[in-house]
C-alpha cells in the first residue's frame, strides 16, 4: 500500500510537466476573524475547500502586514548578500536547511527550478545562520516570523483536527517546535528576474509542477508578483491550470501529501507550479515565503478511517524524498 501510494503520487508528477492550458476556477477565500467564536463555521469552510480544490486563501489571519513586509525585506537582504557569503551556508543533502542555488530538480520537469532558496528548520540550523556581521538581526527576525506562521498553521490544523474527530490540539502536539524531532520549515525563495533573459530561458519553470510533502503550506506572496498555478486532482490529466494571483492581506494555503494520507485521502493535495511571466507581464524578480507544516519525525500518522497502515511522519518524508530522488535519476 505504502509503495503504491508513493508511485501513484510520483506518476502524477511525472506526467504533468507540460505547458497545458489555463482555465479560471474559484479558489475559496476564508475569513479567520473572531476565530474562537466562529470556529465551527471556519472549520466547515476550510474542510469544504480542502476536500475539493485543496487550495484556499485566508484573510484576517492574525499576522500583521508589517511583519509580512518586514520578512520579505529581510529575505531580500539575504539574497542580496554576495554569492560567496551565501555559499558558506549550503543546504546539507537530504535536509531542509540552508542555501541552495538552482538545485531543486522536480520529477515533473527533470530540470532545476529557476530559483535560489534559504530554508530554516529549527533543529538543523547549526552553522547555517549568516553571522551578525553579515546580516544583523536575521536569525532573530526569521525565527519570530517562523513562530507566527506556526501559530497560524496550527490554528488552521486545529479545524481539521475537529473535523477528523481528534483533539483540537492534536496537530499542535504533532508539530511541537521544542522537540528535536521538529521538521516544519520556513523557506525563503528568490525567483530570478527575467528582465534580461533570452527567449529559451522562458521554456524553464520557476517551480516545476509538484505537490507538497507536508500537512499544510502557508504561502506568503507579494501582490504583482504572480505565477502560481494550480491543477486540481480530477483535472490533472487534462493539464488545465488556474492562476492564483497574490493579493495583499490574503495568505494562500494548500494541503500537502502528508495530510492527504493522514485524512485517508479526504483532504486533497493539489498539483501546483510557478510559471514564467508572459509577454506584457511584470518581468522582475519574484519572492515568496512558504512555511511547510510537517509533523515531527516521531509523530504517528493514523487516519480516522484506517485506510493506511500507521506510519511515522519521519518515515513518510524519507520515503517521499527517496522516491523523488530515484524518479529523477531514473
Ligand atoms: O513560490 C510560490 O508561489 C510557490 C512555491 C511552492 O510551491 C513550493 O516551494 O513548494
Ligand atoms: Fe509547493
Amino acid at each position: 500500500m505504502t509503495n503504491q501510494t508513493t508511485l501513484a503520487e510520483l506518476a502524477k508528477e511525472a506526467t504533468i510537466g507540460g505547458e497545458g492550458t489555463t482555465v479560471e476556477r474559484e479558489v475559496p477565500t476564508i475569513d479567520l476573524s473572531d476565530f474562537d467564536s466562529r470556529k465551527a463555521e471556519i472549520a466547515d469552510a476550510l474542510w469544504a475547500a480542502s476536500t475539493d480544490i485543496g487550495f484556499f486563501q485566508v484573510y484576517n489571519h492574525g499576522i500583521a502586514q508589517e511583519d509580512i513586509d518586514a520578512a520579505f525585506d529581510t529575505a531580500w537582504q539575504f539574497f542580496e548578500l554576495p554569492r560567496e557569503v551565501k555559499a558558506q551556508y549550503p543546504m546539507p543533502k537530504g535536509t531542509n536547511a540552508g542555501w541552495e542555488f538552482k538545485a531543486q530538480v522536480r520529477p515533473s520537469t527533470g530540470t532545476p527550478d529557476n530559483k535560489e532558496s534559504y530554508q530554516i528548520t529549527r533543529p538543523n540550523m547549526g552553522g547555517l545562520w549568516p553571522s551578525e556581521g553579515e546580516l544583523p538581526g536575521f536569525q532573530e527576525r526569521m525565527l519570530r516570523f517562523e513562530a507566527q506562521n506556526w501559530q497560524l498553521g496550527m490554528r488552521i490544523l486545529s479545524c481539521f483536527a475537529l473535523k477528523m474527530g481528534f483533539e483540537e490540539d492534536f496537530f499542535a502536539k504533532a508539530h511541537d517546535p521544542s522537540s528535536d524531532q521538529y521538521q516544519s520549515t520556513l523557506r525563503l525563495i528568490h525567483y530570478m528576474s527575467m528582465e534580461n533573459a533570452q527567449p529559451e530561458d522562458f521554456k524553464s519553470w520557476r517551480a516545476g509542477a509538484h505537490s507538497d510533502f507536508d500537512c499544510l503550506t502557508i504561502l506568503h506572496q507579494k501582490e504583482g508578483e504572480g505565477g502560481l498555478q494550480v491543477c486540481p486532482g480530477k483535472d490533472a490529466a487534462s493539464g488545465q491550470w488556474t492562476d492564483v494571483p497574490p493579493r495583499t492581506g490574503y495568505i494562500t494555503c494548500n494541503i500537502g501529501d502528508m495530510l492527504m494520507r493522514w485524512s485517508d485521502d479526504q483532504l486533497q493535495s493539489t498539483l501546483h507550479r510557478v510559471r514564467m511571466p508572459r509577454p506584457g507581464e511584470y518581468m522582475g524578480r519574484r519572492l515568496s515565503l512558504p512555511f511547510f507544516c510537517q509533523a515531527n519525525r516521531d509523530a504517528l500518522m493514523v487516519g480516522p478511517l484506517g485506510k493506511y497502515e500507521p506510519m511515522t511522519a519521519g518515515d513518510y518524508l524519507t520515503m517521499r524524498i527517496n522516491a523523488n530522488f530515484a524518479a529523477i535519476k531514473g
